[in-house]
């Protein structure tokens, strides 16, 4: 199996171009399943997740076609052969949920299994069943999967009114709307980015659409999609990663593609810190201020707020920050699996509930370390780079699901990191 050996204490200088979002990407690829017409998606990152997705959407008879070494996915969804997600496949990945709306809307049936829990939480999928079934569909839960059908003719709008906010859900019925007769509201939607590329590609299809990035987003539907190209939106939380490593370091590093509206509330809080982050005309360039990193207090929420998928890497950062700091995860109930596996290098952490107390030190030593999920792996990556010593993270399959050539990226400006395989 693969291991990261990271030798810290060198400051990062240099470039790292940012690759597209894994998150959009993966309701981009499902949107295929709308129309009897390809889908090009450019700028798609080359990743575990999207292979999976590929197996998935293949599974169901479309036809994936890779170009430029994965960058580019033509996704044909002319005759689906099949309309059952598989739980071998749909075990994988918890965004395969995302097949359930659009073959709904296309097909008048699907059956997707339950993706179940994982390690950062629960993760039901009720919201993305009470939409749909307002939407008319029937749905039923048996041997551990979702029967729905649409009913004769086909879905029909509704007015969905979120309890509170899900991307997920949001990609399901926005996607699944698209097709469904009449007009569909739905409320308390979510404002990520990604809702917003879905959105724009859908709307290249053929799709109405308007709303998208506030909390209403009013979808009238159309008798059907056409086929359209999309280049897949930059990926905030690798962005965001990456600005960390500067930050971490000390150094100066340009993330290419980088968009400040991606990751404002991010990029305030890491001014807060002590860090710099400067908009330049290929990106955003980061550097340390004068002095430590300053104790910071942090609290997760849904876009525009401070994102969950970068709470791990904050807190690799905040374990050097001179005073407490306060990390608070409010989106998933389980999110603090990387707290020890950074206190097994030297951190000063307290985690109660949904809490973190991380009280900075000056520094730290390199260990054996283990990842435990995707955002917890770069976490510990992040730490070891300015660690003394090296650090060995096991477990880099998660790593592989959202983060390409890690190792070629940091080691461009100047990390000591390199993939083993023992
Ligand atoms: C592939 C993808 O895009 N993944 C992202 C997506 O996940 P995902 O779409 O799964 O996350 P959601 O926004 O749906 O989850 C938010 C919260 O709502 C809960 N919930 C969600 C749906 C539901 O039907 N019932 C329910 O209770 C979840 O357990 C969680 O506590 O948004 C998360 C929140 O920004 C990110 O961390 C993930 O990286
Ligand atoms: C939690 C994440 O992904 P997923 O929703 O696919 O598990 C993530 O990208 O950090």
């Amino acid at each position: 199996m693969d291991k990261i050996v990271v030798k810290g204490g060198k400051a990062l200088h240099g470039e790292i171009p940012i690759a597209g979002a894994k998150n959009a990407c993966l309701t981009l690829m499902p949107a295929t399943l709308l129309s009897d017409e390809p889908l090009t998606l450019t700028n798609a990152p080359r990743l575990s997740d999207i292979r999976t997705m590929n197996d998935l959407l293949c599974s169901l008879g479309a036809e994936v076609t890779t170009l430029q070494d994965g960058k580019v996915l033509t996704l044909s969804s002319h005759d689906l052969s099949n309309l059952t997600a598989d739980y071998e496949i749909v075990r994988k990945m918890r965004a395969s949920i995302l097949v359930l709306g659009p073959l709904l809307a296309r097909a008048g049936k699907a059956k997707v299994s339950l993706p179940g829990g994982c390690a950062i939480g629960a993760r039901p999928v009720d919201l993305h069943l009470k939409g749909l079934e307002a939407l008319g569909a029937q749905l039923e839960l048996k041997d551990g999967y979702v029967h729905a059908e649409a009913p004769k003719g086909g879905l029909v709008g509704g007015v969905v009114d979120f309890p509170f906010v899900s991307v997920g859900a949001t990609e399901n019925l926005l996607m699944a709307a698209t097709l469904a007769k009449g007009t569909t509201v739905l409320k308390n939607a979510a404002r990520e980015p990604e809702i917003v590329d879905l959105a724009h590609c859908l709307r290249k299809m053929g799709a109405q659409i308007e709303g998208e990035g506030t909390s209403t987003i009013e979808i009238q539907g159309v008798n059907a999609l056409r086929g359209a190209t999309h280049p897949v939106v930059t990926d905030r939380i690798e962005l965001g990663t990456y600005m960390l490593a500067p930050a971490i370091t000390g150094g100066d590093v340009e993330l290419l593609g980088g968009r400040m509206d991606l990751v404002a509330a991010f990029a305030e809080k890491l001014d807060e810190a002590g860090i710099a982050v400067e908009e330049t005309l290929r990106g955003l360039k980061v550097s340390r201020k004068n002095g430590r990193i300053r104790a910071i207090d942090v609290e997760t929420a849904p876009f525009p707020g401070f994102p969950t998928d970068l709470q791990a890497q904050m807190m690799a950062l905040l374990c050097f920050a001179e005073g407490t700091s306060t990390l608070d995860e409010r989106i998933f109930e389980n999110r603090f699996m990387h707290a020890p596996e950074l206190i097994r290098m030297g951190a000063k952490i307290d985690v109660h509930g949904g809490t973190a107390k991380v009280t900075g030190v000056e520094t730290m030593r390199g260990a054996p370390v283990m990842a435990t999920d995707l955002r917890a792996s770069v976490s510990l990556i992040l730490a070891g780079l300015a660690a003394q010593g090296e650090t060995v993270v096991s477990r880099v399959y998660h790593l592989d699901r959202g983060y390409e050539r890690v190792e070629e990226k940091l080691g461009a400006c100047g990390a000591s990191i390199e993939r083993v395989n023992e």
